[in-house]
C-alpha cells in the first residue's frame, strides 16, 4: 500500500514505527512543503530515541495517489492540509483523520468526498517537541470505522489489513459515531480544563475539584449528543470518570501542550463546536461556553494582544 501521512507531530509521530516497518520506503510519505520539507528531509525525525530519515513529498509534486492518507495536523491546520493532500488523493483513496473532535472527517469529505473518508481518533497521548516525539502504547489504540452501508465496509476492510500487517493496535467499534463523541466528551471537558488548570493528567488522577469542573462540561455535551442522536448516555458520564487513569501522571494533554508551547489551542474545535451546536440544537451549554472564552483568552494572550 502506498500510505501518506500530512502531520508528522505527536500523534504523526506514533505511527511512523510502524508503518516503517511493513511499507517500501519510497511508498511511505511525509507530506510537507517549503521550510517544513527541508527540516523534516535534513533533520529526520526522533521518536522514542529512535532516528527516522524521511520519504518527505511536497504538495506540488504529482504522484499516483496514496491507497490511505492519515491527517494528523491541529484544527488551524487543517484547511492547508486538506489542499496539500490533492495530489495524494484518486478515485480510490482512503482518507482517515486521526484528528480529536467531530468535524474534520466532514471538512475533509467537503473536499474530496464522503466516500473517501472513514472516521476514526486515536486514545494514544503523544508528545512533540522541536522534531523530538515519544509516546507510550499501553492500553491505547486507534479506532475507526464508518457510518455507511455494507458496499462502503471495504474500505474499513483495506485499511484493518495495513494495521495487521504493521502491527497496529486498532478496534473497528461497532457504532463509530458514539465512539467519536465518547472522545469529544472527553477532549471537550479534559482538554479544556486541564487547559486552563496547565495541568497534567495527575490533576485529574488526585483532585476532586478538576473533575467535578469536567463533569460540568460533560453533561452539556452529553445533553447536546442526546438533542443530536449521536448516541451518548447519562451512564457515560461514569464511564468517563476514571478515563485519566490509563495515561502517565506527569504527560499533558494536547491543548496544554498548545499552551505552553505558545501555538494556538484547539479550542474552536472543541468548546466553540459544543457551543455552536447548542445553539442549533437549542441545548444550554453556559459552563463550555465560559470554558471556552477562557481558553480563547488564553489564545488571545497567545496571540499577543496583551503586548
Ligand atoms: N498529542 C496528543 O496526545 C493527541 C492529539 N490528538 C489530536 O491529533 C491531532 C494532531 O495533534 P498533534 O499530533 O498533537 O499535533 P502536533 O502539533 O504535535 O503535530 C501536528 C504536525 O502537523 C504538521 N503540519 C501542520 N500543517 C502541515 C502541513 N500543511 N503539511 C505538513 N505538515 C503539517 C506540523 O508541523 P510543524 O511542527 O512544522 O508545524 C506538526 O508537526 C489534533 O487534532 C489533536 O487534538 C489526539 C489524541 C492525542
Ligand atoms: C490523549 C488525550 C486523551 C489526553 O488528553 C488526548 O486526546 C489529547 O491530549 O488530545
Amino acid at each position: 500500500m502506498k500510505v501518506a501521512i500530512i502531520g508528522l507531530g505527536a500523534i504523526g509521530c506514533t505511527l511512523l514505527p510502524f508503518l516503517k516497518k511493513e511499507i517500501q520506503p519510497n511508498n511511505l510519505r511525509i507530506i510537507a512543503g517549503g521550510e517544513r520539507k527541508k527540516r523534516l528531509e535534513k533533520q529526520g525525525i526522533l521518536i522514542n530515541e529512535e532516528h527516522y530519515n524521511l520519504n518527505v513529498v511536497s504538495p506540488e509534486t504529482i504522484v499516483d495517489p496514496a491507497d490511505l492518507v492519515i491527517v494528523a495536523v491541529k484544527y488551524n491546520q487543517l484547511n492547508q492540509a486538506i489542499q496539500d493532500i490533492k495530489n495524494q488523493v484518486g478515485p480510490k483513496t482512503i482518507i482517515l483523520s486521526l484528528m480529536n473532535g467531530i468535524t474534520s472527517e466532514e471538512e475533509i469529505a467537503e473536499v474530496y468526498g464522503k466516500e473517501k473518508v472513514i472516521y476514526g481518533f486515536t486514545t494514544i497521548n503523544g508528545i512533540y517537541k522541536n522534531g523530538v516525539a515519544t509516546f507510550s502504547v499501553g492500553e491505547n489504540k486507534i479506532k475507526f470505522g464508518i457510518d455507511q452501508p455494507e458496499d462502503q465496509q471495504n474500505k474499513v476492510q483495506r485499511v484493518k489489513e495495513l494495521f495487521d500487517a504493521c502491527q497496529i493496535p486498532y478496534e473497528i467499534p461497532d457504532n463509530i459515531i458514539r465512539e467519536l463523541w465518547l472522545k469529544f466528551l472527553l477532549n471537550v471537558s479534559g482538554n479544556s480544563v486541564a487547559g486552563v488548570l496547565r495541568g497534567k493528567h495527575k490533576h485529574f488522577q488526585k483532585l476532586d475539584s478538576a473533575n467535578k469542573a469536567r463533569e460540568c462540561i460533560m453533561r452539556e455535551v452529553i445533553a447536546l449528543s442526546k438533542a443530536m442522536g449521536t448516541g451518548l448516555v447519562d451512564e457515560d458520564l461514569e464511564t468517563m470518570k476514571p478515563i485519566y487513569f490509563n495515561y502517565e501522571p506527569e504527560a499533558r494533554g494536547s491543548m496544554v501542550q498548545d499552551i505552553l508551547s505558545k501555538r494556538p489551542t484547539e479550542n474552536e474545535m472543541l468548546c466553540g463546536t459544543v457551543v455552536k451546536l447548542g445553539k442549533k440544537y437549542g441545548v444550554s451549554t453556559p459552563a463550555t461556553e465560559l470554558l471556552y472564552y477562557l481558553i480563547k483568552a488564553i489564545d488571545d494572550e497567545t496571540n499577543g494582544l496583551l503586548d
